[in-house]
């Protein structure tokens, strides 16, 4: 058997460009949507994902602005820059890139973002009325992989969906959306017994590990849908100056065994930052009083 592919690229190229139409018509009422991102030091991988980040906004109508911080800032900079940005009302959104480098509170960080402004949805006012079924700004990664899954399987009405990670951004939010669509949820971490076996109960498994390849063919139950959230960079090839991305499936063995498989890269990575610019568009017409259609 060989998986069908589910194809995030264009998945999100569609939703970009639905995004570029509405905030065309946001503009002719006098609202471009902004967006903030910080970041703090020179992590290669996330200079790429700011600069995709930027050059997206930029292409769908809206304005974008990043903040590059050296390393060595001081937390009181750090939550000064955060309090200027809360109260500039033409800023819809702010993202802080993480991890933060050592001697940083990421915590103390989220916590100073105005709850309105917090298109990661990591705020525990966005995390709590997440929890609590109430409207919030729900994180990136996980309303990209909640698409893609609807997308393909509509109603996941008791489904059984395996999450293996549990952290705040992407692995507990995602274990409450698929929750909230009425699945079976089982949140695996690294104390889990026998992970193999859990996966393999799964019609849905969502892998957020950071662990390259780590889900292998005989994990996967015969036709499940797998989202890989994964971005593992391999060391290089003798030659070569950069590593293959690759996510936490084995993506080669796991499509002769599921259903359905996104890539990495082409898959969850894009849609975060479609996600990011819908929830950036939420946010600017929440702040202006404007329901979206
Ligand atoms: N495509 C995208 O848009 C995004 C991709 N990512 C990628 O997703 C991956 C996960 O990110 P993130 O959630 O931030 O990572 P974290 O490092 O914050 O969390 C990793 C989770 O995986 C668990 N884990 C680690 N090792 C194992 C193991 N051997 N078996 C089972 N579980 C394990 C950890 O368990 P424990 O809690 O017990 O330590 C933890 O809950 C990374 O590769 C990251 O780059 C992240 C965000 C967006
Ligand atoms: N506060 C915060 N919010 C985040 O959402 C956040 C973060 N910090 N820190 C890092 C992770 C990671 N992340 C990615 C986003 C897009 C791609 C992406 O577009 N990937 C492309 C390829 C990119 C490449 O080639 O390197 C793809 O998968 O096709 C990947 C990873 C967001 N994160
Ligand atoms: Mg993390």
């Amino acid at each position: 058997m060989t998986a069908t592919l589910i194809d995030g690229k264009a998945f999100a190229a569609a939703l970009r460009a639905r995004l570029a139409e509405e905030v065309a018509g946001l503009a002719g009422r006098g609202l471009v949507p902004g967006l903030s991102v910080v970041l703090v030091g020179e992590d290669p991988a996330s200079q790429v994902y700011v600069r995709s980040k930027e050059r997206m906004a930029a292409e769908a109508g809206m304005v974008s602005i990043a903040h590059r911080l050296p390393a060595e800032t001081a937390q009181d900079d750090l939550l000064a820059l955060i309090r200027t940005l809360n109260a500039e009302p033409t800023v819809h959104g702010i993202l802080v890139q993480l991890p933060l480098p050592a001697g940083l509170d990421a915590q103390a960080v989220v916590l100073a973002i105005d709850p309105a402004k917090d298109v990661d949805g990591l705020h525990p006012i966005n995390a709590g009325n997440l929890a609590s079924g109430v409207p919030a700004l729900v994180p990136c990664t996980p309303s990209g992989c909640m698409m893609m899954l609807r997308d393909r399987l509509g109603d996941l009405s008791g489904a059984n969906a395996v999450v293996v990670g549990r952290s705040n951004l992407m692995g507990k939010p995602m274990a409450q959306l698929l929750l909230a669509a009425n699945c079976t949820v089982t949140v695996a971490h690294s104390r889990t017994r026998d992970l193999p076996a859990v996966c393999r109960s799964a019609d849905i498994l969502v892998a957020a590990v950071g662990r390259p390849r780590m889900i292998g063919a005989d994990w996967i139950k015969p036709g499940a849908t797998v989202i890989d959230v994964g971005i593992n960079r391999l060391p290089p090839e003798p030659g070569a100056d950069k590593g293959k991305l690759v996510g936490d499936v084995d993506f080669e063995a796991a499509k002769e065994v599921a259903g359905a498989i996104t890539p990495v890269p082409g898959g969850v990575g894009p849609m975060t930052i479609a996600c990011l610019l819908d929830n950036t568009v939420e946010a600017a017409c929440r702040a202006n009083g404007i329901s979206r259609g």
